[in-house]
């Protein structure tokens, strides 16, 4: 279980916290949606959840272990979570298929990266992953060639392949065309129903109201509302 208690979160043009004494917790399996209006915080949010902005306060538990007084935690966050980007980056001119095998270069000797021999097995649960994402037949275009939703997709499932188990992604369908932006949402959310992944996704409220379990709304620095993934009534839109 992971736990957020009592974020803090300062920025240097600012004399309020933008975060302040945010908590929540997160399972696995959920896929929640956050949400605000511009400048809400939800971005800086999702970069302390990802290791990638410090904490001005606050604990952050991962099974029980605070990730920022463990050593090796925040790495160990860094390693293991992925972070997906609005753009994400991939190299344009290598395939889709090798985009996707980079991500387990972390535990491939250095002349196989050198040489770009592949493991067979490695090359299979690639090959599985992108099939799942129904990517199979654009699996040896150059990722240049492909749609903003099909790099989506690419970056999803390399971040599979890497073993993650909690994506945090922000806005993955911002500019996307609306079909696109359902398929990137829908196979999200199957991964966390069938495969118990955990995402936390920067999206428009009426995509997160229908493809989120749950549904996070940042106001004034703090959580405004915390529902389950549903249409959220005029009150709690109000509070946003
Ligand atoms: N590096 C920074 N330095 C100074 N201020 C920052 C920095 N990053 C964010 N901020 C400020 O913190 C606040 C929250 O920013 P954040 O990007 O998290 O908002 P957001 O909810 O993601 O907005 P948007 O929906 O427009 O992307 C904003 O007022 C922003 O100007």
């Amino acid at each position: 279980m992971i736990k957020v208690d009592r974020l803090k979160k300062m920025v240097i043009t600012e004399k309020k916290p933008v975060l302040n004494d945010i908590s929540f917790q997160m399972e696995r399996g959920e896929m929640i949606g956050l949400i605000g209006a511009s400048g809400s915080g939800k971005s800086l949010l999702l970069g302390c959840l990802a290791m990638r902005q410090k904490w001005d306060g606050g604990r952050f538990l991962i099974d029980g272990e605070d990730v920022l007084k463990q050593s090796g935690g925040k790495r160990k966050v860094r390693r293991e979570w992925a972070y997906l980007e609005q753009n994400p980056v991939l190299n344009q001119n290598r395939t889709a298929l090798k985009n996707v095998l980079v991500g387990q270069y972390s535990q491939t000797p250095l002349w196989r990266m050198v040489t770009g021999m592949v493991r067979s097995d490695d090359y299979m649960g690639a090959m599985d992953t992108i099939e799942d994402l129904g990517l199979l037949d654009k699996a040896k275009r150059k990722a240049g060639e492909l749609s903003g939703g099909e790099k989506q997709r690419i970056a999803i499932a390399r971040a599979l392949v890497h073993g993650a188990n909690v994506i945090l992604a922000d806005e993955p369908v911002m500019g996307l065309d609306p079909k696109s932006a359902e398929n990137v949402l829908q196979t999200l959310r199957t991964l966390c129903d069938e495969e118990g992944l955990t995402v936390v996704a920067v999206i428009p409220l009426e995509l997160a109201e229908k493809y989120c379990t749950r549904i996070i709304g940042l106001a004034g620095g703090q959580i405004a509302v915390d529902v389950t993934g549903r249409r959220l009534t005029h009150g709690e839109k109000n509070r946003l």
